[in-house]
């Protein structure tokens, strides 16, 4: 094992575990620093700003871009989303591993810009599994669900893409084999 802190990506299509599978791994070890996305989604209840997101207007999303502070953006189901660069760096560089939730598009990006980073795919055990959890969760209304089911289409196309795969079956197995990914390579 080297002193290199490991930045590791975790995707997966909406609604498959991920938020659930890292809040149960951190609860543990909070050591494993989660970077906080901007979004211009709205937040759903209970979501706070600057733990889940910083909810962000389009124009602040706009400058956000244009001033290159996002180390990797996308759209996703209509709403922006990206990642802020100066923050993963800084933990890096001070020896943190740093874990990253985001989609596929953004996944594609930091693979570009730090290949060093392990690309993780969590799958679902099942597409009729993912279907109930995306619905059972009960955040978003019929037309937002099915596009969010579209968009799971492309990314479980992508999986081979990946470093490893996760199947979230079970949170507590996953939090543990998710942990070992992330210690320092
Ligand atoms: N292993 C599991 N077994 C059963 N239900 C699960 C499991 N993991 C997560 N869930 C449930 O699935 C739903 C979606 O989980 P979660 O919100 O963590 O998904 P997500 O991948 O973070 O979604 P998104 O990408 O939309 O933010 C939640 O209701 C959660 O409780
Ligand atoms: N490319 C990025 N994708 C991100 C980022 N933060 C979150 N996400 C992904 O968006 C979808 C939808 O999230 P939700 O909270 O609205 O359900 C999901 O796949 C997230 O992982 C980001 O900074 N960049």
């Amino acid at each position: 094992m080297s002193e290199r802190p490991r930045l590791t990506v975790l995707s997966g299509p909406s609604g498959v575990g991920k938020s659930t599978v890292v809040a149960h791994m951190r609860k543990e070890h909070p050591e494993v620093w989660l970077s906080v996305s901007a979004t211009t989604r709205k937040p759903r209840p209970g979501e706070k700003r600057g733990v889940h997101y910083f909810f962000v207007t389009d124009d602040e999303m706009d400058k956000l871009i244009a001033n290159g502070e996002l180390l990797e953006w996308a759209e996703f189901a209509g709403n922006r989303y990206g990642t802020p660069r100066g923050a993963v760096l800084e933990h890096l560089e001070a020896g943190v591993p740093v874990l990253l939730e985001i989609d596929l598009q953004g996944a594609r990006q930091v693979r570009e810009s730090l290949p060093e980073a392990l690309l993780v795919f969590l799958a679902p055990p099942s597409w009729e599994e993912l279907v109930r959890r995306l619905t059972g969760r009960g955040t978003e209304p019929p037309a937002v669900i099915e596009r969010r089911l579209q968009a799971a289409k492309i990314e479980l196309a992508a999986e081979p893409e990946f470093d490893v795969t996760l199947v979230n079956t079970s949170v507590e197995d996953v939090a543990r084999e998710l942990l070992a990914l992330v210690d320092v390579v």
